[in-house]
């Protein structure tokens, strides 16, 4: 939707409409009581300006995350963003990167238990099994910061998709 009509919605309706981007009510709230935006510009420096998620706030945005290199299923708008965004990797390869990924997720998953995330727009199946390969060796608090940067910028990327200027 173009940014007039965002900032003048019901804020429930705005709140609905955002919400893809990443759900914590916090994030969600924020960005609908900062109505109305002069551009979008300020709303995506509002978006910029947020405090980082919570390990709390990571682990429910992630309940319904697909995993990097499973084909997102369903036909929410979460769901259709995420097929777009991952669509660089090549989702259901029976590529050796494939295999790495796979295994990694389970790694991940077993070792911090939540999903491993990262923004996938623009980087290649290999960068994003390297990136994991990576912080599959940090310590929990790194992790769970990294983990909550990428979250932030999915946001950033999904808001500037949901609504344009
Ligand atoms: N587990 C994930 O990292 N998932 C995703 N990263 C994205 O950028 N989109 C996703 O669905």
């Amino acid at each position: 939707m173009d940014l007039s009509l965002f900032n003048t919605l019901p804020a429930d309706l705005a709140a609905a409409a955002v919400r893809p981007a990443v759900d914590v009510d916090r994030w969600v709230d924020a960005i609908v009581a900062g109505r109305p935006y002069a551009d979008r510009d300020a709303l995506l420096a509002t978006a910029r300006q947020q405090p980082a998620f919570t390990p709390s706030e990571l682990d429910a945005a992630l309940a319904h995350h697909p995993r990097i290199g499973e084909r997102p299923e369903g036909n929410s708008a979460e769901a259709e963003l995420s097929r777009t965004e991952q669509a660089s990797i090549g989702v259901g390869q029976e590529t050796e990167t494939a295999r790495r990924l796979a295994a990694g997720n389970a790694d991940y998953e077993q070792r911090f238990q939540r999903v491993f995330l990262i923004r996938a727009a623009g980087r290649s199946a290999e960068d994003i099994l390297a990136q994991l390969e990576r912080r599959l060796t940090q310590d929990r608090a790194a992790e769970a910061a990294e983990a909550a940067e990428q979250l932030a910028q999915i946001a950033l990327l999904r808001l500037e998709g949901i609504v344009t200027p």
